[in-house]
């Protein structure tokens, strides 16, 4: 492709992610590429890669086009813009090299007119960042979410805001089931994989150079999976043993499943549930290459509603891995930034809080809850948890350290103090995880001192099943 074709390509591709923003831009951009086998492998990466550092800096080429009084603001036409914005301020290009690429020639774009000309030339010679832009432009955020995450980060919240632009690592879980960590480390190296063990994840690897690890061997024979090192701490705290019983509430396609039946040996059970059948039935492949066999799927539709109920106080771990506004992995996702809806939150929140509730039910006296966003908003996050236990006076918060200790079988680093584990690119390197270690109090402690248990509540206190709650 001649460089005015891969910059017709960006904003081809830009145009489809911006009309179809109800879904997440990988699969977008998978799907144009699907579409377009002509497209080589480093034509592909150099589109990719612009794009995605496009949707990282979008708000400030907003701001450039806003400033510059470029006709693209005023339009539906805002990648072709952006992508002409981006050429200037962030490659460095003068006017004349982007009118090069903009000429209509065969492939590539139309070329500029005289509004959108004088605004580029405005841009010659400047850089991405402007002292006159404010911190959420700045930052690349939209004005709304601002205050949300200066109330998460307090002062830090620029620095770490600013982390979130550099793209993730590539992150694997080996899969204890089939592999020891070195097991894994050399036979991803057999197929020139470099890897270094990881910071706090005591089964993770993290690749030295981002490469595709999906065709290979050690990937499709179950050694390893892919999943973020935070990804992995959440369901190490559900501190998963062999012969429990586990419910993974809210399972999507079953990156935590895989990591919680990796714990168990194949002992016990987990049941996977989750609202959207489609997304469990998508674990099914990655369970069986896995070699986890202890794994039941449970859609939470009315045909299951009967036999949720029995299950009430069934289980020794619940892990509510909730629907969440993502604001952790906008590394990962950069179009997050700007599709994320001051609705959208407002419906989260009543909605984690339905959950955690239903979720609790499943919790046997003396069992573990472990509710996790990859959000960083305390709206989804602590004052979830704190709005929880003052409805549910039968559980009480464990710290995250003491359950790190037990979980982890070491000592939590420092950088992991605090109630809550609260995970961040910047401090961590990984994504922005929440997560809250619950307990539900035995039954005599939640009942009060006062009140003797009878043979009844004994059995109960015993842990065996029941129908209803005791909340
Ligand atoms: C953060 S994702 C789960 C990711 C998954 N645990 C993983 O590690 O790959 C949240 C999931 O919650 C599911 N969900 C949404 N509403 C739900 C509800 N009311 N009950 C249970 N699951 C729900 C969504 O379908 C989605 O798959």
């Amino acid at each position: 492709m001649t460089p005015g074709a891969r910059v017709a390509a960006t904003i081809e591709l830009l145009d489809e992610i911006v009309s179809h923003a109800d879904r997440p831009a990988d699969l977008v951009a998978n799907a144009y590429f699907r579409a377009r086998r002509y497209i080589g492998g480093g034509d592909r990466r150099s589109v990719s890669d612009r794009v995605w550092g496009i949707l990282r800096r979008w708000g400030q080429l907003r701001w450039w086009l806003k400033r510059t009084n470029h006709p693209a603001d005023q339009t539906n036409a805002l990648p072709r813009g952006i992508v002409a914005a981006d050429l200037m301020v962030v490659e460095g290009r003068a006017l004349a090299d982007v009118e090069a690429m903009f000429d209509g020639g065969r492939y590539r774009p139309d070329p500029l007119d005289d509004a959108e000309r004088r605004a580029l030339r405005q841009m010659e010679g400047h850089s991405l960042s402007h002292p006159e832009q404010p911190d959420w432009v700045r930052l690349n955020v939209q004005e709304w979410v601002a205050p949300h995450l200066q109330e998460a980060y307090g002062e830090a919240w620029g620095r770490e805001i600013a982390a979130l632009e550099n793209p993730p690592p590539v992150d694997l879980r080996v899969n204890r089931l089939k592999a020891t960590v070195a097991e894994a480390q050399a036979a991803l190296a057999r197929e020139g994989i470099e890897t270094e063990p990881m910071r706090y994840a005591p089964d993770g690897l993290r690749l030295k150079r981002r490469l595709s690890v999906v065709a290979g061997e050690a990937f499709q024979n179950g050694l390893v999976e892919v999943q973020d090192e935070g990804s992995q701490l959440v369901a190490g705290l559900v501190d998963a043993q062999p012969g429990m019983q586990i419910a993974d509430y809210c399972a999507g396609a079953g990156g935590k499943t895989l990591a919680i039946a990796a714990g168990m040996n194949n002992k016990g059970r987990v049941v996977a549930m989750d609202v959207l059948e489609s997304r469990l039935d998508r674990s099914a492949q990655r369970l069986r290459r896995a070699g986890a066999h202890n794994v039941e799927r449970r859609a939470l539709d009315g045909d299951n509603r009967k036999w949720l109920k029995r299950q009430a106080g069934a289980f020794d771990r619940v892990l509510v891995d909730a629907p969440c506004t993502g604001t952790g992995t906008w590394r990962r996702n950069p179009d997050g930034r700007w599709t994320l809806r001051p609705e959208d939150l407002a419906e989260l929140v009543p909605k984690q809080a339905a959950i955690l509730d239903a979720a609790a039910r499943l919790v046997k006296p003396g069992g573990g809850l472990v509710y996790a966003t990859c959000s960083v908003l305390p709206a989804e996050n602590e004052r979830q948890i704190e709005a929880f236990l003052e409805r549910h006076p039968e559980f009480a918060a464990v710290p995250v350290t003491d359950v790190w200790r037990d979980a982890m079988g070491a000592e939590p680093p420092a950088e992991i103090g605090g109630p809550y584990l609260r995970l961040s690119p910047l401090r961590h390197g990984t994504d922005g995880f929440f997560a809250a270690t619950l307990v539900r109090k035995p039954k005599a402690e939640a009942e009060g001192p006062d009140r003797s248990l009878d043979q009844h509540d004994k059995v109960r206190a015993d842990g065996s099943a029941r129908d209803g709650d005791a909340s």
